[in-house]
This record gives C-alpha cells, sequence and structure tokens, in this order.
C-alpha cells in the first residue's frame, strides 16, 4: 500500500465508500466516505462560521499560512506524485510537474493576495469623494475533474483563501486521494480546518445542485465538461449565484508551409500527448498546410511510433493508461469511425495492452471537420490530421467549433503569427510551443468553453467583489 494512504484519517476511510483504484492494473488502492448531501451541506455551515475569523486577518498573515502550506506541498511532492501516479494514471514524472505546477499557483496567490488594492478615483464633484477597496466573495465551492487532481484544485483554492474567502470542495470520484492528501498538508500549515474542506461523495450531481442553490454559498468554480457546466450554470441563475466555468475545449494546432517542422512536431507532442492525451488544452486537430503535410507527418509519425506506453510507476514510461477502461474503448471507437468513413491510421506506439484503460498513441491522417474525432474533445492520445490550402482556410476551419479553449499556432513569419493570432477565437493562443499553462498567466476560455480566468492577477480577483465608497466632505 502507498505510503501516501497513512496522510488520510482513518475517519475518511469507509470500506462501503468510494472505491478508488489504479486505472493502469485495476487494482483498488483505498475506499474512503463518500458525503451525504446534509453532510457537505453541514461543511458549507461550517466554512461559513469559519470564514470571518479568516477575512479579519491581515493579507500577510494569510500569506505566511499559504507559504507553509506550499511549503508542505513541496516537502511531500514525492509522496504526492505517487498518489497522482496511481489513482489518475499519469507517469510519475508528469505527475510530479503537476504538483509542482500546483503548488506554484499556493505560493502565487499567497504573495497576490498583498496586492488586492483599491482605487481613489478622481471625484466627480468638488465635496465628494469617490474610492473603491476590494472584498472577498465570501463562502465558496468547486467541483474539479480527475485529469489534474492537484493543480486544478489548488488554482481554486490558493485564490480563495489568499483573499479571505472559505471554499468547500468536491473533487471527481476517480481522484479524492490526492485532494485529501492537500487538505491535511493545508490543516498542517495553520488553514483551520474546515474553512478549506474537502467533500468526496458519490452524488455529484445533487452536490452540484446544494453548491447551487445553499443559502451561504456565494460563489462556484468549476471545471470539467461543457455538458456539466451547463447543468451548474442552469441551476445557479436561481440565486443569480456568481460562476468561474473552465470547460472542455477542441484546440486546433496549426502548423503553416513556413513553420519549423521539427519545433512543430515537439510542439504536437507536448500539447496533445500530455497526460496521454486528457488535458482540456490537447491540441484536438492538427491542421496542416498542403505545402508541407506529407513531410511533417512523416516526422510526427516516427515521434509518436516511438512513445513508451505502460504503467506510469515505471521509470521508462512516457504515455500511461487513461483513467477508466470505458475510456479507452470510447477512445477506439472514434478512430474506428474515422477510419471507417475513409480516415488512415498513420502510425501507432505499440506497447499498450488490449482490453484495458491503456490507449494506443496513434496519427490519423485523412481526417474531415464532420469526423466525430475532429469535431467532440477527444480526451486520449490520438491526433487527427486535417489538411488546408490558406491562412483563411485554417482560422475557418480553426474557428469552427463551439469551443474557445486553447489554439496552437506555427509560423516562421511574425506578421501572420500575429494576424492569426487576433483572429482565432479562443481564451489563449501559443505560438511555435506546445505548452501554455502557468499560475503567472490568465488561463481560461470563451464560447462553450467557459468563462472567468485561473492564474494570474486575473485569478485572485474571481474570489474578490469591488465596493465603491463615496464619502461626501
Ligand atoms: N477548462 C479547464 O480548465 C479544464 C481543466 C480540466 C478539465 N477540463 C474538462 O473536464 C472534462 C474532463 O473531466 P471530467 O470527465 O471529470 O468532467 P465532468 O464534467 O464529467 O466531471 C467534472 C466534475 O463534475 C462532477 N459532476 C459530474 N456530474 C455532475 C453534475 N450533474 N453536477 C455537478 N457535478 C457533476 C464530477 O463528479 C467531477 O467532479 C473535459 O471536458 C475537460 O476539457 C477543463
Ligand atoms: N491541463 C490544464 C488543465 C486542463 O486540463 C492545465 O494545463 O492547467
Amino acid at each position: 500500500m502507498i505510503q501516501a494512504i497513512n496522510y488520510i484519517e482513518q475517519s475518511l476511510r469507509d470500506s462501503d465508500g468510494i472505491q478508488v483504484t489504479n486505472p493502469a492494473t485495476g487494482e483498488l488502492i483505498a475506499s474512503i466516505r463518500s458525503w451525504s448531501v446534509a453532510d457537505v451541506s453541514g461543511a458549507i455551515d461550517r466554512a461559513d462560521r469559519l470564514r470571518p475569523a479568516w477575512a479579519a486577518m491581515t493579507a500577510q498573515e494569510r500569506a505566511t499560512i499559504l507559504l507553509k502550506w506550499y511549503n508542505l506541498i513541496l516537502a511531500n511532492e514525492d509522496v504526492l506524485a505517487e498518489v497522482v501516479t496511481v489513482e489518475a494514471g499519469k507517469p510519475l514524472a508528469e505527475a510530479l510537474a503537476e504538483v509542482r505546477y500546483g503548488a506554484a499557483y499556493v505560493q502565487w496567490y499567497a504573495e497576490e493576495g498583498k496586492r488586492a488594492y483599491g482605487e481613489v478615483i478622481p471625484s466627480f464633484a468638488r465635496d465628494r469623494r469617490v474610492l473603491t477597496l476590494r472584498q472577498p466573495v465570501g463562502t465558496c465551492t468547486a467541483i474539479t475533474p480527475w485529469n489534474f487532481p492537484v493543480a486544478m484544485i489548488t488554482r481554486k483554492v490558493a485564490p480563495a483563501l489568499a483573499a479571505g474567502c472559505s471554499i468547500v470542495v468536491k473533487p471527481a470520484e476517480a481522484t479524492p486521494l490526492s485532494a485529501l492528501v492537500l487538505e491535511q498538508l493545508a490543516i498542517r500549515a495553520g488553514v483551520p480546518e474546515g474553512l478549506f474542506a474537502v467533500t468526496p461523495s458519490h452524488h455529484s450531481a445533487a452536490v452540484g445542485q446544494l453548491f447551487c442553490t445553499h443559502p451561504k454559498v456565494r460563489k462556484l468554480s468549476f471545471t470539467g465538461s461543457t455538458r456539466v457546466g451547463k447543468i451548474l450554470m442552469a441551476q445557479a441563475a436561481d440565486q443569480v449565484l456568481r460562476l468561474s466555468l473552465e470547460l472542455g475545449g477542441n484546440a486546433p494546432l496549426i502548423v503553416m508551409d513556413d513553420a519549423d517542422l521539427d519545433r512543430a512536431v515537439r510542439g504536437v507532442m507536448d500539447a496533445k500527448f500530455r497526460n496521454a492525451g486528457q488535458t482540456c488544452v490537447c491540441a484536438n486537430r492538427i491542421l496542416v498546410h498542403d505545402g508541407v503535410h506529407d513531410a511533417f507527418v512523416e516526422k510526427l509519425a516516427a515521434a509518436v511510433s516511438a512513445l513508451r506506453v505502460g504503467n506510469g510507476l515505471l521509470a521508462d514510461t512516457q504515455i500511461g493508461p487513461l483513467i477508466s477502461p470505458k475510456e479507452a474503448q470510447r477512445v477506439s471507437q472514434l478512430v474506428d469511425d474515422a477510419v471507417a468513413r475513409g480516415a488512415t491510421v498513420a502510425a501507432q506506439a505499440q506497447g499498450a495492452p488490449a482490453e484495458s484503460a491503456f490507449a494506443a498513441p496513434r496519427v490519423v491522417t485523412g481526417v474531415t471537420p464532420d469526423m466525430d474525432l475532429a469535431s467532440g474533445e477527444i480526451f486520449g492520445p490520438v491526433a487527427p490530421v486535417i489538411r488546408f490550402a490558406s491562412e483563411e482556410e485554417a482560422i475557418a476551419l480553426a474557428n469552427d467549433t463551439p469551443y474557445g479553449l486553447a489554439a496552437y499556432l506555427f509560423t516562421g513569419d511574425m506578421g501572420r503569427a500575429w494576424r492569426m493570432m487576433e483572429a482565432l477565437e479562443y481564451g489563449m493562443v501559443a505560438i511555435n510551443d506546445g505548452r501554455l499553462s502557468s499560475e503567472v498567466a490568465p488561463f481560461g476560455g470563451v464560447k462553450q468553453s467557459g468563462f472567468g480566468r485561473e492564474g494570474s492577477a486575473h485569478g485572485l480577483m474571481e474570489y474578490m467583489e469591488i465596493k465603491y465608497a463615496m464619502m461626501g466632505l
């Protein structure tokens, strides 16, 4: 049994609760308490009671505790990384990178909380003074997915705590263990127990409804699918609840005929195959100019064929399993459907065991926009290649989706890069690079990829209200 389970209090274990399994082996790792809706409601009440004392502290006092939490996460990074690998499947090196990435949000917001400045505004009258101040939103809730079980929590909880809010988090059922370890480390750092509460539950839909309707909740931050985001948005309308929605994507990665092809291939390997393709910002459609299509596909095929698939705990694994056998089956069906409609599997990595949660990394050529492989979110290690003939066609293809999270562009012409970046209807555009996530930058989408930003100074403002104060002299 992994060392990390020792971090989880005995009281949180329950043999009839949520069964957490290792997607690489199907083995049961732990069984933990599933919170009832009434229990979660109690957690919200408790978080709300603890909030005023936390909000009354100075930003520096909160920062001191958050920095202790940051240091504790780093001191336990190997344990946390192992938990992430065992419950989510991603290779250890990637899991460690996620833990450090997640910790970076805690450090960033510990510091940024001290800069939640107000304004003194030139007045509209000689005898009046106009100013603004920032105040914490209040008691918050969050619902998070399984694909980044550490970072998707810290990038909500750190700004919430830094702003002076309390927050109750329901993690994904597949990955509650890293969330519980994060909570324990926060308590050890000095965050009052219950101010940041983790409430894993089998009752996702009912807890979601509670988060939208509980009278003490002032905000819900959700990361997950567009389907569930829409349900929550409808439920939140009744009490005009403040929302942040970080939803699904269908990222285009455009390779122009003037691109450095080796660099573009490296970009696809980063943007497509991170976490076995289970990332909201994963390149979902590789759009390649006719003039370089064959040369590019040859290089990409060589790189994908060389990927090593296996259990994430093994040192040389580059691609772990998907989150469940059902997901692997869904991804294979998408490829089969595209092939039946005329596409070709141009390359495939070896080593993915059949009938399991593993999916073979593949390059599929001859894909057209109407195929399900191109129009939906793949969430697996498959790179569909679509040809185009002009800059205008590339932009039209890229924007022809209800999603608008991330886009990638490879070109050697800086004028074209600027022009195309502006024309892409996406919240984030990476030029000549396949990685854009960072705690210093505003992460978020447009269209049906949601609204709100996480990371950077903008992420703190998601947890603060502006109060306008006017004083007559
Ligand atoms: N934009 C981003 O920052 C971002 C980041 C990571 C993942 N995602 C998206 O998340 C999705 C993958 O994650 P997933 O499969 O866990 O998504 P999901 O929407 O199925 O689940 C996300 C969370 O919502 C909960 N949930 C499920 N049904 C619910 C309901 N009716 N009411 C309330 N909560 C409910 C789940 O238990 C889980 O905790 C992908 O679409 C991916 O693009 C987006
Ligand atoms: N991968 C994203 C989160 C979405 O999956 C990130 O880089 O933060």
